[in-house]
């Protein structure tokens, strides 16, 4: 199967499916193939370089996966317990990254839900954080780690900042999750490096929206940036030939960074299908996700994964739906249709979510049927 042929016009499980465009394989044909451990690399210096220029940091480190930038960037951040994380309850950093925090970290995770139900706010936090004030019950907030996007959603530049500025006041480290920044950049104008001003480190990843085929990039001051590649030695993330993949990482975001808006495009016309049929959404759709309510829609999600694979052809994972600049408008068309019957057929069988799906982004049993291999 060619790159062009490769099905992913009808994935709407994640943005992680995204595959390698003909040009960027293209592009990785001009890569150096130096030794990236020892940093001789010379494909992989100029995207690490080109990341501090991007976003007015000093130092870059590219890594194979958002989970490992994440993980030894917040490490990175830490000097000695006890202390603790403050976070939104659906980070992907508490949630996703198989407890990274408590192992590598030995932090505690703070999971703050916020007030408005979209987004962490200056007063969530007030709210929530630990001081440091020699009391040993406690375990003081030593980070605070944002993701932005988070399910699609865009945390306010205004916010953002309000946030930073107490941080600083109280002596603690801001960091990004910024999987998905791209996509917060293309929503709202903002420019990245007025959103990495705001933050001690940032974690980009180039593997989701932007559609490399792996890597993230951890970006911060070069003493931080020493540190965390040692953590990411250290956890078996030293890449040889990276240049391979940072040629594609560069060509990923010179070129597809303009495509987000079709992926947001087909996100908001699928949004408001759902809001004019009755639909509910969990979210506002302020990017590249779809989040349908599963439970106020009475919505059996794992019928949704079946319905839309055996009669539409389409590869869902739940009530999650990812937007990507590699599908098709037909694929679109017909995820409204499958969206719609499975909605009504609902209203007439209501479901009860089980306790093991009822808070997940996704349903994991359905999505290992979604499709063959
Ligand atoms: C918000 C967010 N952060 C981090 C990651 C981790 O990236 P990776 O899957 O490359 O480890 C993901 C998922 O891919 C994500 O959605
Ligand atoms: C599943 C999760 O780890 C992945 N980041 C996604 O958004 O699909």
């Amino acid at each position: 199967m060619t790159v062009d042929q490769y099905a992913t016009h009808n994935e709407f499980r994640s943005d992680t499916f995204t595959v390698p465009t003909k040009s960027m394989l293209e592009a990785s044909l001009q890569a150096t193939y130096g030794d990236s451990v020892y940093q001789e690399d010379a494909t992989t210096l100029l995207l690490e370089q080109k990341m501090c220029q991007l976003t007015g940091k000093d130092a870059a480190l590219f890594c194979v996966s958002g989970t490992l930038s994440n993980q030894i960037g917040l490490r990175a951040n830490l000097y000695q317990p006890p202390y603790s994380i403050l976070c939104d309850h659906r980070a992907h950093v508490f949630l996703h990254e198989a407890g990274g925090l408590a192992t590598l970290s030995q932090a505690m995770v703070h999971p703050v839900i916020p007030a408005n139900g979209n987004y962490l706010t200056l007063e969530d936090i007030r709210d929530n954080v630990t001081a440091d004030d020699g009391d040993i019950h406690a375990a003081p907030t030593k980070i605070i780690s944002l993701e932005n996007t988070l399910h699609g959603i865009v945390t306010p530049i205004d916010e953002i900042a309000r946030i930073a500025l107490f941080a600083r006041a109280n002596n603690i480290i801001m960091h990004l999750d910024g999987a998905r920044l791209w996509n917060a950049l293309a929503a709202t104008g903002v420019s990245i490096k007025e959103y990495c001003s705001h933050f001690d480190s940032v974690s980009l990843c180039l593997s989701k929206s932007l559609g490399a085929p792996m890597g993230s990039i951890l970006v911060g001051p070069a003493k931080f940036i020493a540190k965390a590649n040692h953590f990411k030695k250290q956890n078996g993330g030293g890449i040889r030939q990276a240049g391979i993949m940072a040629a594609m990482a560069i060509h990923a975001v010179e070129h597809n960074f303009s495509k987000l808006a079709y992926s947001h495009a087909l996100a908001k016309q699928v949004g408001d299908f759902c809001i004019s049929h009755g639909i509910k959404l969990e979210s506002p759709v302020d990017s590249s996700f779809v989040f349908l309510d599963l439970k106020a829609n009475k919505l059996d999600d794992a019928r949704l994964v079946r319905i839309a694979r055996e009669k539409y052809n389409l590869k869902l994972m739940g009530g999650r739906l990812a937007f990507h600049f590699q599908l098709s408008q037909h694929s679109v068309d017909a995820l409204k249709q499958c969206l719609l019957e499975c909605f009504e057929y609902n209203q007439e069988h209501p479901h009860v979510p089980s306790m093991k799906n009822n808070k997940k982004m996704y349903n994991f049993d359905a999505m290992k049927g979604a499709v063959e291999v």
